[in-house]
């Protein structure tokens, strides 16, 4: 996993598990950081994560999920953000980075951007200040209804 800017720490998230704090002010529209993982079109990820799928699942499926189990990787879903139809999966640590620890707030301090073809031609989710931050502030975005409701899906 990427190592997190030394100008942020990760640390525990009363309630939330780990989260992201920033250890120096950050202003209005300063850019923060990009979301990396895994990129799963949609049915590799109803295949893979959702159980009423389970019967579906190739044999190349079922290597991913042995593999994140050989590494102790979880496969719990809680880390996908959709750009359009494909999503980008931060749950293992060897591909995600930093940035699958932020996280939610109904009053965010961060505002997501994202394009589904990036310069690399790749989706890319970036996120920036929707506001002046304070120092020792936690960073959090809004995933937006569909994660809670669904459980599985980021924003
Ligand atoms: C993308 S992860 C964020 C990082 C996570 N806290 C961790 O320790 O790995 C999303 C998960 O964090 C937790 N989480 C994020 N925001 C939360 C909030 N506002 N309240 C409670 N739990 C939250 C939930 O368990 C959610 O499924």
């Amino acid at each position: 996993m990427s190592s997190c800017p030394p100008t942020f720490d990760i640390r525990t998230s009363p309630g939330k598990g780990l989260g992201v704090y920033t250890l120096i002010p950050l202003p209005l529209h300063a850019p923060i950081g990009d979301y990396e993982g895994e990129l799963l079109t949609k049915d590799e990820k109803d295949r893979r994560y959702l159980p009423s799928r389970k019967n579906d699942r190739t044999k190349e499926d079922e290597r991913w999920l042995e593999s994140r189990k050989e590494r102790g990787q979880t496969a719990k879903g809680d880390y996908i953000f959709g750009v359009g139809d494909v999503y980008v999966d931060a749950e293992d640590t060897e591909c995600g980075n930093w940035a699958r620890y932020l996280n939610h707030d109904n009053a965010p301090n961060l505002r997501v951007k994202s394009l589904e073809v990036g310069m690399d031609g790749r989706p890319r989710v970036w996120f920036v200040a929707n506001r002046d931050i304070k120092e020792g502030e936690e960073l959090c975005f809004d995933y937006g209804e569909g994660y809670w409701m669904e459980g599985d899906v980021v924003a």
